[in-house]
């Protein structure tokens, strides 16, 4: 028998944002610059993060890149010195990760459906596939964030000494961590908390954050040996 024509009826998949914080100042890397623009192969640390946003087959439809107030002639100037083609809109960071993401949020502030990853501007390393995963997640799930398991040891130390923990049930955190855009707004109307490291704590009370593998080549550019290991990672990519 044919189909009649609504059995062939295919939602269309939910539109895809992408908001990269690199409104920081890095201060653990000691540079004569934000960790954002010092060079890996050559390019800024963020470029290659962009560019790993705009592969066309995983259909992002805008991103946004958040910068300290202070940067954001800077990152023109390089956009223009390594004739970087990408669009992207930018917009000022805050005095935290999480005032960066909530500035971002408002820039996409006309769109009430789709997905919005959030990624650190300092993880160029993240693979199209950990990507992916996190969107399709949070298309099924509304909260999906990158996570790995540790591979060392790991105690809880207190002023008692220290307690060995069962490390199978723990997890790295690691961006992106993708939502549902109306949930990751609601999350992020809600006052700061001390406690909010990432976007799965802002989301945590309001959602369940489904965890998806990530990558331990998904390092984040922290101190100055992740630079090393960064650059030889891409040199093997
Ligand atoms: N006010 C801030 C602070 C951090 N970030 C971003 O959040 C990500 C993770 O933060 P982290 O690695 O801590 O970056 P910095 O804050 O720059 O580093 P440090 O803590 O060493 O100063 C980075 O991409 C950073 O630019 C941000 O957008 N706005
Ligand atoms: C968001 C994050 O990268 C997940 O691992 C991490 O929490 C950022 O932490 P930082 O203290 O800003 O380095």
């Amino acid at each position: 028998m044919a189909p009649s024509p609504t059995s062939s009826f295919r939602p269309s998949p939910p539109a895809r944002f992408a908001i990269l914080v690199a409104g920081g100042t890095g201060t653990r890397m000691a540079a004569d610059r934000p960790k954002q623009f010092l060079l890996l192969r050559g390019e800024p640390v963020l470029l290659h993060t962009l560019r790993r946003f705009a592969d066309p087959t995983l259909g992002v439809a805008e991103i946004i890149v958040v910068l300290p107030a202070d940067q954001l002639e800077t990152w023109q100037e390089l956009c223009r010195t390594h004739q970087v083609p990408i669009a992207h809109t930018l917009v000022p960071g805050g005095a935290s990760r999480w005032a960066s993401v909530k500035a971002g949020l408002a820039a996409l502030g006309e769109y009430r459906e789709g997905l919005v990853a959030v990624h650190d501007g300092v993880r160029p390393l993240v693979s199209r596939m950990v990507v992916e995963r996190t969107y399709a997640a949070a298309a099924t799930h509304a909260a999906a964030a990158a996570a790995v398991m540790p591979k060392d040891s790991v105690r809880l130390v207190s002023q008692h000494g220290s307690a060995a923990q069962n490390r199978s049930r723990l997890r790295l955190m690691q961006t992106p961590q993708t939502f549902e855009i109306d949930l990751l707004r609601r999350a992020y109307a809600m006052p700061e908390l001390a406690s909010f490291t990432d976007d799965a704590t802002v989301v945590d009370d309001l959602c369940r954050v489904q965890l998806v593998d990530g990558d331990y080549r998904n390092l984040k550019i922290t101190t100055p040996e992740d630079l090393i290991v960064a650059e030889a990672l891409l040199g093997n990519a």
